[in-house]
């Protein structure tokens, strides 16, 4: 590898390198401090901060040698890449292969490796192939989390560039173990001077290129999952507003801003909109004797039949309490007799294991006049449904605007069963 820098500019880019690292680490934990960035994200704050004070220490080691700093620089510049990879897991949630701590541990026990090798009385040759040698296991690790991460999650494709610097980095450290075990024991690099090495001004200059290119994707990490975030807010927030949690239906507010499009359908295809009103008999005596949550049973269970029942093009809704609401295509009294009569069956069928006694409904049917409001059409199908009410329940009536409810003939469908109690 080529001699970039002579000594004296080494010595000023190993400061401009622990300066720009720490900064950037400060940059990153300022953003961790003021934003929502999630767990993890004070990982990589550790990560820069390390790499930050490790190239400071090996300046201070150059000018001014210490037995002690080598270790200490070492045990700086291998935990850096176990607090990210360990970020990344926590970042993505990822579950731990092993231990939780693993990455640290290694850092720990390879620095106790270095300081042997020190102690051993290792020429700088020696030290070199040491630690790059036991730093490419921790970047291995951080490899194979980018790998999982970027196939785990397709959003986050970003972090490939990552993955692409971070193989070229395990390259070169390879070439530079595979150098230095082929030099042969040079006099100026016994010494206890790191900068000494001819290779370590392509190390400062491909740190400080990693370290911008990594935090650079740390904070579009955390742009994309605020984004992310936001997204499935905003869809849970849309599904609370258009449909009902217990029955599965859609709210009056959903099929009020649906039914334009609904009555151009039916202009269109020079169909009838017609609006069925269903209410529960006697509910309140059911929720009395039964008690709420079955109460709350027998809704869900009337909600799915009404949604198996109806045809894709019909929108059934829960106007509210017991009482449901479906706008259907069509308005033949045939068509809807033969859809309410399996209706009811089915919701009386769905029923007979929640109560004794046969869940039954009244029925109120008004007609949609081409693109008239949804209001005035309620009203006549309300009319009618309390006709049904009024006239011995488990009935349904026809509201037409030109004569009072009549009764729509359903099948037979008895009213009476087992009494009413829990
Ligand atoms: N379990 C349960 N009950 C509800 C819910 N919403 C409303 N209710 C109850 O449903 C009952 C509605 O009763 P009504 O429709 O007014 O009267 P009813 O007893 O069904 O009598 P008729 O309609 O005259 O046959 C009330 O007791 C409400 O408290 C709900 O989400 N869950």
């Amino acid at each position: 590898m080529p001699t970039l820098f002579a000594p004296g500019q080494l010595q000023a880019l190993t400061f401009f390198t622990g300066a720009i690292h720490l900064g950037i680490g400060t940059l990153l934990w300022l953003v961790w401090r003021t934003r929502r960035t999630g767990p993890g994200f004070g990982n990589w704050v550790l990560t820069e901060w390390c790499m930050g004070l490790a190239w400071l220490l090996v300046l201070v080691q150059a000018v001014a040698p210490q037995q002690w700093l080598p270790v200490l620089y070492t045990l700086l510049l291998l935990l850096a890449p176990a607090f990210y990879e360990q970020g990344l897991r926590r970042f993505f949630l990822r579950p731990p292969a092993w231990h939780p701590q693993q990455s640290l541990l290694f850092a720990l026990l390879f620095t106790l490796l270095y300081a042997v090798a020190v102690a051993q009385g290792a020429n700088l040759h020696q030290r070199i192939v040491v630690f790059t040698a036991l730093q490419l296991p921790l970047l291995a690790s951080i490899v194979r989390q980018l790998w999982l991460i970027t196939h785990e999650r397709p959003a986050y494709r970003i972090l490939w560039l990552l993955l692409a610097a971070l193989c070229l980095q395990i390259t070169a450290q390879s070439l530079r173990i595979v150098e230095h075990l082929q030099s042969p024991s040079l006099p100026e690099v016994s010494s206890n001077n790191p900068l000494a090495d001819h290779t370590v001004g392509m190390v400062l200059l491909f740190s400080v290129v990693f370290s911008l290119l990594r935090s650079s994707v740390d904070l579009i990490s955390v742009q994309i999952r605020t984004e992310q975030a936001l997204q499935t807010t905003l869809q849970q927030l849309e599904q609370r507003a258009n449909f009902d949690g217990l029955t599965g239906l859609a709210t009056r507010q959903y099929m009020e801003s649906a039914l334009p499009a609904l009555q151009q359908r039916c202009l269109r295809h020079e169909e009838q909109l017609t609006l069925i009103l269903f209410d529960l008999d006697e509910f309140k005596q059911i929720n009395d004797n039964y008690g709420h949550p079955v109460g709350d049973a027998i809704l869900a269970a009337m909600g799915a039949c009404v949604r198996e029942h109806c045809r894709g093009d019909d929108l059934p809704v829960r106007i509210g309490g017991d009482e449901i609401a479906l706008l259907v295509y069509g308005g033949r009294p045939d068509q809807l007799a033969s859809l309410l009569q399996r209706l009811r069956h089915a919701i009386r069928a769905a029923c007979s294991g929640l109560v004794e006694q046969p869940v039954t409904l009244s029925i109120g049917i008004a007609y949609f006049q081409d693109a008239e409001p949804f209001a005035p059409v309620y009203r006549r199908a309300d009319q009618a449904m309390y006709s049904a009410k009024r006239n011995g329940r488990n009935c349904a009536y026809v509201h037409t605007p030109e004569s009072t409810p009549t009764q729509l003939e359903l099948g037979h469908l008895p009213a009476t069963g087992m009494p009413l109690t829990a």
